[in-house]
């Protein structure tokens, strides 16, 4: 049995897969509360144990906790290249989950690809039909831009609002930019890459992929959890 897990700054997402690579079990955990994860360890029994982590080191000292006793967790990095991708992106500096979920997101089909991963923050890479990682940027998610309208005025604060075409109050009003904002990115990415070639195939992943499919007016796909796809792809030396 060999567990797959991904650190990210808001959540801990993982997955059990057997022998011959069957998924068992999957979870996710605010960092708050790990003890999904040390169940799910202690009635599967990993003997491996791959992840991925843009979290503190006292959150993978945490993790390592949850472990069976003598399985140790091994952190994957970014590399130069890897399962038929190669890095552009200043590799030391990269996250580890965006890698993942590049390779995750090579694994599926061939094509040109653009990544959204919509978490704490909204990362938005493109991947080219050859593999080549070419780059991509960082936004603030969905609640850290709520948040930070909140910190930042004097008369917003953090209302619960609605998504509309054209708001018509305050709380709908912030609601909606800040998912319009996750929006464009995607968007000039995908027009960037048509610029270059055949249309990517547009996929989807973290914690707000729905919400952003429900709103994006592109073709996309969903997939949940696409890093850990990304770490099952990983043969360990
Ligand atoms: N059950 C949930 N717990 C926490 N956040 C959630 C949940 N469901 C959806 N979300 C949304 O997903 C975001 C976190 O996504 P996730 O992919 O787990 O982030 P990260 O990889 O940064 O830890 C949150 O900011 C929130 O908007
Ligand atoms: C951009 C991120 C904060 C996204 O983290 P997440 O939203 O998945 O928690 C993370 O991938 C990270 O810390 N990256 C390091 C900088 C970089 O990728 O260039
Ligand atoms: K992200």
């Amino acid at each position: 049995m060999k567990l797959l897990l991904d650190a990210g700054n808001t959540r801990v997402k993982w997955r059990l897969l057997d022998a011959a690579g069957q998924r068992c079990a999957e979870g996710a955990a605010a960092h708050e509360d790990l003890s999904a994860l040390a169940a799910d360890c202690a009635r599967w029994a990993p003997e491996q144990a791959l992840g991925c982590t843009v979290a503190s080191e006292a959150l993978g000292s945490r993790i390592a906790a949850c472990l069976p006793p003598g399985v140790a967790m091994a952190w994957q990095w970014p590399q130069a290249q890897c399962a038929g991708v190669t890095c552009q992106y200043d590799t030391q500096r990269l996250g580890a989950d965006r890698w993942m979920a590049l390779l995750g997101a090579w694994g599926r089909a061939p094509g040109a690809k653009v990544v959204a991963a919509a978490g704490t923050a909204l990362t938005v890479d493109a991947l080219s039909a050859d593999g080549v990682f070419l780059g991509g940027t960082i936004a603030p998610g969905l609640q850290l831009m709520r948040d930070s309208l909140a910190q930042g005025t004097a008369r917003l604060g953090r209302p619960d609002g609605e998504y509309q075409d054209f708001p018509h109050t305050t709380a709908d009003a912030i609601y909606s930019g800040c998912l319009n904002a996750m929006l464009a990115p995607i968007m000039l990415c995908v027009q960037r890459m048509q610029a270059l070639g055949p249309a990517p195939t547009v996929y989807l992943t973290g914690g707000d992929a729905n919400l952003v499919a429900r709103h994006l007016p592109l073709d996309c796909q969903i997939v949940d959890n696409l890093a850990l796809d990304g770490l099952a792809r990983i043969t360990r030396p």
